[in-house]
């Protein structure tokens, strides 16, 4: 295999009688944004499951990805509904949510202020709207220590003011990093950059 690839080999799923995908293969470039976009049903969510260690293929292979960190945005935002948003963003770097560590937190801050979220810090989350509940999401994904990340759909239902913004951090932040980003909207991918892949 060549160095500085991910790449799937012939792989299947299916759930019962239902065949998400069968026989498929492709090849991600490590150090780059990859746009995956199919449409709804096509298995994008699966993939990136099953590519995180979440799921199993039932047949087919997965190589370049051994001994990786990987970190996850989800489509469903999974936040300590009664730790704040700063908390929740420590957790994941193995701080204790009550502890406190000012460089860390002031690092958190700023990131939060750069997706709008300034002075929201120590709000716990149960407070947020469903659009800073993602964003915070995103954020923690961003902060854990990782070398592959995957993002499915994490800018969906954001105005497209906060959307600019945030997708303009989240590019910043994966620059030059192995990010595989999972989205239907067409303009969202061109934003982000990197390249396009139809599954
Ligand atoms: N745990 C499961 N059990 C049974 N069927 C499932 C399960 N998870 C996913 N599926 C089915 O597999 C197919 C692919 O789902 P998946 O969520 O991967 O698609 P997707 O491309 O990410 O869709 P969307 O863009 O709507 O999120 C769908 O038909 C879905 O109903």
């Amino acid at each position: 295999m060549e160095q500085g690839q991910i790449r799937i080999s012939h792989l299947s799923k299916s759930y019962g009688d239902h065949t998400v995908f069968e026989d498929f293969s492709a090849v991600f470039q490590k150090g780059q944004t990859t746009c995956m976009m199919a449409p709804s049903g096509a298995g994008k969510t699966t993939l990136l499951r099953i590519l995180a260690g979440l799921e199993k293929a039932d047949s087919g292979q997965i190589e370049g990805l051994e001994g990786l960190r990987i970190s996850m945005v989800f489509q469903e935002d999974r936040l300590c509904e009664n730790l704040s948003a700063s908390a929740n963003i420590r957790l994941v770097r193995g701080k204790k949510p009550w502890g406190r560590d000012k460089k860390l937190e002031a690092k958190i801050s700023k990131a939060m202020a750069a997706v709008g979220l300034g002075g929201c810090e120590d709000q716990p989350v149960r407070e947020f709207s469903g659009g800073m509940r993602q964003r915070t999401a995103l954020l923690r994904a961003l902060y854990s220590e990782w070398d592959v990340l995957f993002l499915d759909e994490p800018f969906k239902g954001l105005d497209e003011e906060t959307k600019e913004l945030v997708i303009e951090y989240t590019k910043k932040q994966c620059f030059g990093k192995t990010v595989i980003f999972v989205t239907h909207d067409r303009s969202e991918a061109g934003k982000m950059g990197g390249r396009l892949f139809k599954m």
